[in-house]
C-alpha cells in the first residue's frame, strides 16, 4: 500500500534571501493564508507575543532565527560590542512570554555559539549562529517523529484521542507533538479519531487543531471544552494527547488552560492521559509545577475577540492565564523523543536522559 505522506503547512523558517525569518500567521486561520517575513527586533518579539507563531517548539525555533537575523543586521565589527548587542537582543525576545521554556533553551543556545567564539571575526560568528539556528528545526523535525511514534504506541486502531489546544505541525516543525501521532497514524493507513477541545479563549483546538487534521483527512470532531466529560463518559474517548510549554522536574507539567480540567476528567473516567513532547520543553532547574511562570494575558481575549459584538460589558473585570499546570499525579506518561516517561518523572527521566536524578536548582 502505497503510504501517502501528510504535507504540512511551512509554519517557519528562513526567507529565501536568509534574512528574515518567514511564517504562516497562526492569528489568521483557518479563515486567511497569511506569510509574513519578519527582520525587525519590535516586528519578532510582536509575532511571539500576539501568537502570530505558537507553540512552544515553534517559538523556540522562531526564536533561534530571529536572534541570527538581528544578529545579521549588527554593524559592529567588534566582538565584544557585537556580543553585547546579541545579549539585548536575547532578553529582549526572551520576554515576549514567560511560559514556554523552549524560547529561553533556543535563544541561550544560538547565544552561547556567540559566546564561545571570542576571538572569531563577527562574519564567522554570524555564519555560526546561523548553522545553530537550522540544527534546531531539523532536530526538532527529528524529535516530533519520534515522539510521534511512541506516541502511536500507545494507542490502536479505531481509538478515539481527545486533544486539547494544538500541539501539531503548526506548532513544532513537522507532525507535532500531542497530533503527532495522529498524522503518522494517517500516513500510515491507522484509522483514529480526534476529538478536538476548541480550546477558548483563542481557540486553537478549533481554528488551528481541526484545520490540521481536516486538511490532512484525519477524521475528527470539534467540541467545546465544556463537553471533555461527556464525550469520555460516552466512552469515546480511548486516551488524551495533549502537548506541553514547560515540564518541571517532578513532572508537573503546563500546558494551555483547561489542561489540568482534562487531566482531572480523564483520571475521573479512568482514561490514560498523555503529554507528549520534545526534551527541549522540560526545564530541569524547575522542581515542581508551582515554579513554572504562568502568562496572564488581555481580558479581551475573553470579552470581545472572537465575537461580533462583546459578550460581556466593558467594565467585566476578567481573569485570563494563558496556561495551567497538571499535577504529575493526573500524568498517565510524559512521551518524549528518547522514549516514554513513567511516574515516578524524576527516576525515569533521569534513566531516559541519563541526568542525575537530583538537579542543582
Ligand atoms: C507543541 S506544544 C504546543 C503548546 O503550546 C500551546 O500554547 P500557545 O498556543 O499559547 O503557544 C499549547 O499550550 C500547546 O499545548
Amino acid at each position: 500500500m502505497e503510504l501517502k505522506r501528510i504535507t504540512h503547512a511551512e509554519n517557519v523558517r528562513l526567507s529565501d534571501s536568509g534574512r528574515a525569518v518567514r511564517i504562516l500567521d497562526q492569528s489568521r486561520l483557518p479563515n486567511e493564508t497569511v506569510y509574513l517575513e519578519l527582520s525587525q527586533a519590535e516586528d519578532l518579539y510582536e509575532a511571539i507575543a500576539s501568537l502570530r507563531v505558537r507553540g512552544a517548539p515553534a517559538i523556540g525555533i522562531f526564536a533561534g532565527y530571529a536572534l541570527y537575523v538581528l544578529a545579521l543586521q549588527s554593524q559592529e565589527t567588534q566582538y565584544g560590542p557585537f556580543l553585547e548587542a546579541c545579549r539585548r537582543n536575547r532578553d529582549y525576545l526572551n520576554s515576549s512570554r514567560p511560559t514556554a521554556v523552549n524560547l529561553r533553551h533556543m535563544l541561550d543556545r544560538v547565544l552561547a555559539v556567540a559566546e564561545s567564539m571570542p576571538c572569531a571575526d563577527v562574519p564567522s560568528i554570524q555564519a555560526a549562529m546561523g548553522q545553530a539556528a537550522r540544527a534546531i528545526h531539523q532536530e526538532d523535525i527529528a524529535m516530533c517523529t519520534a515522539i510521534s511514534e511512541y506516541g502511536l504506541s500507545l494507542v490502536k486502531a479505531g481509538d478515539g484521542i481527545l486533544t486539547h489546544c494544538n500541539a501539531g505541525p503548526l506548532a513544532t516543525s513537522r507532525y507535532g507533538t500531542g497530533l503527532g501521532p495522529l498524522f503518522l497514524a494517517k500516513e500510515r493507513g491507522i484509522p483514529l479519531h480526534a476529538w478536538c477541545d476548541e480550546t477558548r479563549p483563542l481557540l486553537q483546538g478549533a481554528r488551528l487543531t481541526a484545520y490540521e487534521l481536516q486538511q490532512a483527512g484525519i477524521d475528527c470532531t470539534l467540541i467545546c471544552d465544556n463537553m471533555a466529560s461527556l464525550v469520555m463518559k460516552e466512552g469515546k474517548i480511548n486516551a488524551c494527547f495533549v502537548g506541553c510549554d514547560r515540564v518541571a522536574r517532578n513532572g508537573d507539567t503546563a500546558n494551555k488552560i483547561g489542561t489540568s480540567g482534562v487531566a482531572i476528567l480523564a483520571k475521573h473516567y479512568g482514561i490514560p492521559f498523555y503529554v507528549l513532547g520534545p526534551s527541549s520543553t522540560i526545564d530541569f532547574t524547575c522542581p515542581d509545577g508551582d515554579h513554572i511562570p504562568i502568562e496572564l494575558r488581555d481580558g479581551g481575549e475573553l470579552k470581545e475577540k472572537f465575537f461580533s459584538a462583546p459578550v460581556a460589558l466593558p467594565q467585566v473585570k476578567c481573569y485570563n492565564p494563558a496556561f495551567d499546570v497538571t499535577d504529575h499525579s493526573l500524568i498517565t506518561a510524559i512521551v518524549t523523543e528518547k522514549g516514554i516517561c513513567y511516574p515516578p518523572f524524576e527516576q525515569s527521566f533521569a534513566q531516559v536522559f541519563g541526568r542525575p536524578e537530583k538537579e542543582a536548582t
